[in-house]
């Protein structure tokens, strides 16, 4: 069993966390939290043990009756591996104490690439990643990019990739966030930081990106081009689009017209937290201009990454192949509708 410790347990981890109990290699040692709040509630009702991030902090956790099973560095010795979900720029600060551990740990997309060994797709470089000590899942829009561009890129050859993306303003528990009430461009220069990411995963792919935030929550939406070097029919991209485990080719006959209608189907399937782990690709836009391929994908930006998560485990210890991990991953998540 491979022992897998989570620090960091907010919007990603504690996804990771259940994605990791649900796989039968994997044993969830314990999530690390900084404070008692509702979500460390949830652990404990789960029977995740929870290790204080802060260790000052043990105080407030014994205060609310909350059981603690030890500090954060117990959590990273007794790890095989320690996926790391801080917020942005904390993975960095805590890279020193999984090196004192010699724990291998797998990061963000919010801290930057220079701060690992290899950034990770699983559809795209899984075995890049076996037997690094520091890699980061990408973002959730890098991601959604990678899996779609990856098979793309093998079949057919990519001479050119513009994407604009139309980025959800916050999360929905991220009260504090907006915009409000207007659509910005962001970052207003070119290009976006995805683009760049992207090129972390594939060094030599041509792409620029283009970057937007609007007032919604739920899922971001990319609009997709993407010149092709061989030039296949709309049907044939359907079809090998549609041959990929973590894209949903969402059909025409079911009427979602948008992020809304995505979720509500996510709830109807029962999905835990309304979660959409595959890229949403509307089937009806993909569409061939000359050797332009166009279409339009939803992106959850909660949960994408984390099957990712759970292969990057896998692909690090070398514990399997990318073949035998994705499908271990997705038959225990239960990911494709
Ligand atoms: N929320 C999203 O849409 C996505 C986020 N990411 C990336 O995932 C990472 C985490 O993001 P979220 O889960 O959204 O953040 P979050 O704020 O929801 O969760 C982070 C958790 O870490 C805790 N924390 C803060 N300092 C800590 C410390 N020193 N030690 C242990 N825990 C600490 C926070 O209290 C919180 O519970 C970031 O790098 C972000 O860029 C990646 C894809 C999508
Ligand atoms: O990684 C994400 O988006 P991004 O790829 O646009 O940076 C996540 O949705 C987090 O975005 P945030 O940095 O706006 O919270």
């Amino acid at each position: 069993m491979i022992r897998v410790g989570i620090n960091g347990y907010g919007t990603i981890g504690k996804r990771v966390a259940d994605a990791v109990a649900a796989q039968d290699d994997m044993e969830l040692v314990g999530v690390a939290k900084t404070r008692p709040n509702f979500e460390a509630e949830t652990a404990v009702s789960k029977g995740y043990p929870l290790y204080a991030a802060i260790e000052e902090r043990l105080p407030l956790f014994e205060d609310a009756g909350i059981d603690v099973a030890g500090g954060v560095e117990d959590l990273v010795e007794a790890s095989d591996v320690v996926v790391d979900a801080c917020p942005s720029g904390i993975g960095a600060e805590n890279k020193s104490m999984y090196d004192e551990y010699d724990t291998p740990a797998l990061y963000q997309g919010g801290e930057d690439a220079d701060l690992v060994d290899v950034s990770f797709n699983a559809r795209s470089n899984f075995a890049e990643a076996e037997g690094a000590d520091h890699v980061r899942v990408v973002s959730c829009n890098t991601t959604g990019l990678s899996r779609l561009l990856a098979p793309l890129q093998e079949e057919y050859g990519v001479k050119k990739a513009r994407v604009t993306l139309v980025r959800r303003g916050g999360d929905p528990g991220q009260t504090g966030r907006g915009p409000i009430n207007d659509i910005l461009p962001n970052p207003v220069t070119l290009p976006s930081h995805h683009g760049p990411d992207v090129n972390t995963i594939f060094p030599d792919l041509n792409i620029d990106t283009l970057g937007m935030k609007v007032p919604a929550t739920l899922m971001h939406t990319h609009s997709v081009n993407v010149q092709l070097e061989a030039v296949p029919t709309a049907e044939e991209v359907r079809e090998l689009l549609g041959a990929e485990s973590r894209l949903f080719l969402v059909p025409e006959k079911y009427a979602i017209d948008g992020a809304g209608k995505l979720k509500e189907f996510a709830m109807d399937h029962g999905r835990p937290r309304a979660d959409i782990w595959e890229n949403c690709i509307w089937d009806q836009s993909i569409s061939m201009e000359d050797d332009d391929l166009y279409l339009f994908q939803a992106i959850h930006q909660e949960s994408d990454v984390v099957p990712e998560n759970v292969d990057a485990i896998r692909a690090v210890l070398g514990a399997a192949d990318r073949e035998e991990s994705m499908t271990r991953t997705d038959d225990a998540m239960g990911v494709g509708f």
